[in-house]
C-alpha cells in the first residue's frame, strides 16, 4: 500500500481529530476538511481503546476503514492517526500492530483526584506514600521560575507536595509506558508521536504542575521530541456532546499561561479532548496556543448520524431513543455529564418528527443522553444493524450533516488561527505558519 495511504506523524501542525464510532463517517470528516479545514490536518483514525471496548471494533477494523474511505475518494494527501487513551503496554501493542502512529497515554488512573482538597496532614500523609517515586521533586525545591511571556511559578513546599501526589504515579507510568512506545516502533521501523493526557481528571492542571510534568517528560523520555502534544485538565467544563461551560475569560488566561510552559518547555501542541461541539471557545483556542493546537471529537459524529437516521426512518430514531433511555443510567457511570432525563419528554410525547430531532439532537440533555449510551446501541445487534442499513443507505446524508457540523467546528478554529497571525504578524516567534511546513 503507497504511503500516502498511511496514516503519518504531524508533528506540531495544527490537527483535528474525526473519532468515528461506526466506520462509515470518513467521507463526511474529508468533506468537512475539504471544505473547511485550510491547513489544520485530519486525523481520520482516531478511537480509544475504551470505545473500541463499546463498540467491539479492532484498531484494525478503525484504521481500514479511515483508509478505504481516504482512498475512495483518491485523498492521496497526509493524515494521522491516533491510538487514544493507551494506559498499558498491551494497548500499544494491540494499536501499533493495527498501524497507529499517534499513541495517547492516558495515565489517569494514577492521578489522585482529591489532592487539591487535602488539608495538610492529609497531603503529609499521602506525600509518605509516594516520596520514593518523587525523586525529582528535589530539582524544583524552592525554585521560583519566570516562564518567557508566562506566569511566574513558586514551587514552595507545598506546591511540591501536592504536585507529588496529584501526578507522581501519573509521571512514572508516562514514562514507562512512553519508553515502551519507543521500543515497540523503533523495532517496527516506524515514526511516531505522543501525545499526554490527564484532560479525563476532576481537578485542573496547575501551571506548576504542567510545569513539573513537561520537565520530567524531556528529561526522562527516550526521545522528548516525540511528545508533540499535551492535554491539561483545563480550567471550566468540558462535558461530552455539548458546549463549554464555565467562564471564558478565565479559562483563555489559564490557557496562555499552559501555552507559555508548552513554548518553553518544548514547543508542543496543546490538546482539547471532548471537543465536541466546545463552539464556543474554539476560536480562543486556536487564537491563544497560536494555531498550535489539537482538537479531538468523537461523540458528536455518532449523534450527527443518528441525525441522518432521524430524516429517514423516524421510527427507528424513537426506538433507539427509548433504548438510549432505559441504558442512559449505567452508560452515564464513566461520564462526568449533567444531563437529567426527567427534564427530557420520551419520544411517545413527541409526535413531530422534526421536534423529537430538535428534543435530542439539538438540546443539551437530549443529546447527552444520546451521547453516552453509544456503545449500548452499537453492540445491540439489531439497532447497530439498522443504523448502519440506514447510514448505507442514504451516504450522501450522512456525509451532509457530517460535513456541514464538523465543518462548523474546523471554520472556528482556522478564524482563531487567522486572529493569531494577524495579531503576531511581526513576532519572529513560530507561529502554525512555520509549523504547517515543518
Ligand atoms: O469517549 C472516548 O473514549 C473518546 O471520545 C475520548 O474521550 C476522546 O479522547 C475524546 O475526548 C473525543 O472527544
Amino acid at each position: 500500500m503507497s504511503g500516502t495511504q498511511q496514516s503519518k506523524p504531524l508533528g506540531l501542525k495544527p490537527t483535528f481529530g474525526f473519532g468515528d464510532r461506526l466506520g462509515l463517517a470518513t467521507p463526511g470528516h474529508f468533506e468537512a476538511c475539504r471544505q473547511q479545514a485550510g491547513p489544520i490536518r485530519g486525523i481520520f483514525a482516531q478511537q480509544s481503546i475504551r470505545e473500541m471496548q463499546r463498540t467491539n471494533r479492532t484498531p484494525d477494523d478503525v484504521m481500514n476503514a479511515a483508509i478505504n474511505d481516504l482512498k475512495a475518494v483518491g485523498y492521496t494527501g497526509e493524515w494521522g492517526s491516533d491510538a487514544d487513551h493507551l494506559k498499558t503496554e498491551k494497548d500499544v501493542d494491540y494499536t501499533a500492530a493495527a498501524g497507529f502512529v499517534f499513541f495517547t497515554i492516558d495515565p489517569s488512573d494514577d492521578v489522585d483526584e482529591q489532592a487539591d482538597d487535602y488539608d495538610a496532614a492529609t497531603l503529609d500523609q499521602r506525600f509518605a506514600a509516594v516520596k520514593g517515586e518523587v525523586a525529582w521533586l528535589d530539582r524544583y525545591k524552592g525554585q521560583t521560575i519566570q516562564v518567557p511571556d508566562g506566569p511566574e511559578i513558586h514551587f514552595d513546599d507545598t506546591t511540591l507536595k501536592r504536585a507529588a501526589v496529584k501526578y507522581g504515579r501519573a509521571i512514572t507510568h508516562t514514562i514507562k509506558l512512553a519508553s515502551y512506545i519507543h521500543k515497540v516502533m523503533t523495532e517496527r521501523g516506524a515514526d511516531y508521536e505522543i501525545e499526554l493526557s490527564v484532560d479525563e481528571t476532576a481537578q485542573p492542571t496547575t501551571v506548576a504542575e504542567h510545569y513539573i510534568i513537561a520537565d520530567q517528560c524531556r528529561e526522562n523520555l527516550p526521545d522528548p521530541s516525540k511528545l508533540v502534544s499535551l492535554a491539561p485538565r483545563y480550567v471550566g467544563d468540558f462535558e461530552k456532546g455539548i458546549d463549554f461551560k464555565g467562564d471564558i475569560k478565565l479559562f483563555e488566561a489559564s490557557l496562555a499561561e499552559h501555552v507559555a510552559i508548552a513554548e518553553h518547555l518544548g514547543p508542543y501542541k496543546l490538546s482539547l479532548h471532548s471537543g465536541s461541539d466546545k463552539l464556543s471557545v474554539y476560536r480562543s483556542f486556536a487564537r491563544i496556543t497560536r494555531g498550535r493546537f489539537h482538537v479531538k471529537t468523537a461523540g458528536t459524529s455518532y449523534l450527527e448520524a443518528l441525525r441522518a437516521v432521524a430524516r429517514h426512518e423516524p421510527d427507528l430514531f424513537r426506538r433507539i431513543i427509548d433504548f438510549s433511555r432505559g441504558r442512559f443510567a449505567v452508560d452515564k457511570a464513566t461520564y462526568h455529564i449533567s444531563a437529567d432525563p426527567d427534564k427530557v419528554p420520551v419520544p411517545a410525547a413527541v409526535a413531530d418528527a422534526a421536534s423529537l430531532e430538535r428534543i435530542y439532537l439539538d438540546e443539551n440533555d437530549g443529546r447527552q443522553i444520546l451521547h453516552v449510551t453509544f456503545g449500548s446501541v452499537l453492540t445491540d445487534d439489531y439497532l447497530k444493524a439498522e443504523m448502519l442499513r440506514v447510514l448505507k443507505a442514504h451516504p450522501d446524508t450522512h456525509k451532509q450533516v457530517l460535513a456541514h457540523h464538523l465543518g462548523k467546528h474546523l471554520e472556528l478554529l482556522r478564524e482563531g488561527m487567522m486572529e493569531a497571525r494577524d495579531a503576531h504578524a511581526t513576532d519572529e516567534r513560530h507561529t502554525w505558519e512555520t509549523a504547517s511546513e515543518t
